[in-house]
């Protein structure tokens, strides 16, 4: 039976630590702050806005919550990064995703500064990541290689299968392995059999967002898994991307859903805008 890699109890101990650099920081006129921008009202944005809102103030952070009706065009939401770009207050800004369709994404997160781009999407950040320089890490990435780390996870060497190739979680985790020295696999809607690809890793990351598509016969005995999919089902369940129970009979240490990377993604984005106002107070911001 596997290990529980509680991702709960990982970010309660580093938002305790982020909470004393806060305190720190504050003591030198610093306070950390972060703008939230949602446009639209997806009820599943509206939970994690509010989450992350929620968690700045307990750690006695600066947060500004800013919406705007799903019209909104373009021009107005570039106009709003500006302002936020100019405001010294503000060291993160974070625009929650997805976007109404209307609005071109990529647009909006080139509009941010890279100074103050938390979330870790502008080009100028995924660069960096991608040649290996320090940067702002994307969170959900940035919390599952915690998490493999306070599991004592060592990736070199190992088989990484990383399911699902977007631009927040797919793409950044398989660098971050790679980083690593982990061999990285990663597998789409158009990869040939995905069940051999997954039963030949020794890590499998899921990020496809398909509620259950992992089957526990897929994993490997004593395989490590990370379930990044948090999907609703019916009107209150939350299941993962795998079959927890017949994947956590054969895996040697497996993340829960709720509880696993989720609580991770809000926490390395308060580690994001902590760093954000170091460098912005040592004048590197
Ligand atoms: N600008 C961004 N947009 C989105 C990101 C992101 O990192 N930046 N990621 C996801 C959603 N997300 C953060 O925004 C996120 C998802 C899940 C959780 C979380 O804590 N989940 C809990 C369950 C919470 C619940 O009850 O619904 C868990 O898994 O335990 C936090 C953040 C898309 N958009």
């Amino acid at each position: 039976m596997a290990t529980i890699i509680d991702g709960k109890a990982i970010a309660e101990k580093i938002r305790a630590d982020l909470a004393a650099q806060v305190k720190e920081l504050q003591s030198r006129g610093i306070t950390p702050g972060l703008a939230t921008v949602l446009v639209g009202s997806d009820p599943a944005s509206e939970v994690y806005v509010r989450m992350k809102g929620d968690a700045c103030n307990k750690l006695g952070m600066h947060s500004v919550k800013i919406t705007r009706p799903a019209e909104t065009t373009e021009e107005e939401l570039l106009a709003l990064i500006n302002e936020l770009n100019n405001d010294p207050a503000i060291h993160g800004i974070l625009v929650q995703l997805p976007l109404p369709p209307q609005i071109n994404a990529d647009r909006v997160l080139e509009a941010i500064s890279p100074a103050k781009d938390v979330d870790g999407f502008h080009p100028y950040n995924v660069g960096r990541l991608v040649t290996g320089k320090p940067t702002f890490q994307p969170c959900t990435p940035y919390g599952v290689m915690v998490m493999l780390q306070e599991a004592g996870v060592d990736l070199a060497g190992k088989e990484v299968v990383v399911v699902g190739r977007s631009n927040i979680v797919g793409k950044p985790v398989a660098l971050m392995c790679l980083q690593r020295n982990a061999t990285v696999t990663i597998c789409h809607s158009k990869t040939r059999d995905l069940p051999g690809r997954v039963r030949a890793a020794d890590v499998v990351i899921a990020a496809v967002g398909v509620p259950e598509m992992i089957k526990g016969d897929w994993i490997r005995e004593g395989a490590v898994v990370i379930d990044v999919g948090v999907n609703r089902v019916g009107e209150k369940k939350l299941v993962g991307d795998v079959e927890f129970a017949a994947a956590a009979e054969r895996a040697s240490a497996i993340t829960p859903v709720p509880g696993g990377v989720g609580p991770m993604t809000i926490t390395m984005l308060l580690h994001n805008t902590l760093e954000a106002a170091k460098m912005a107070g040592s004048g590197k911001g």
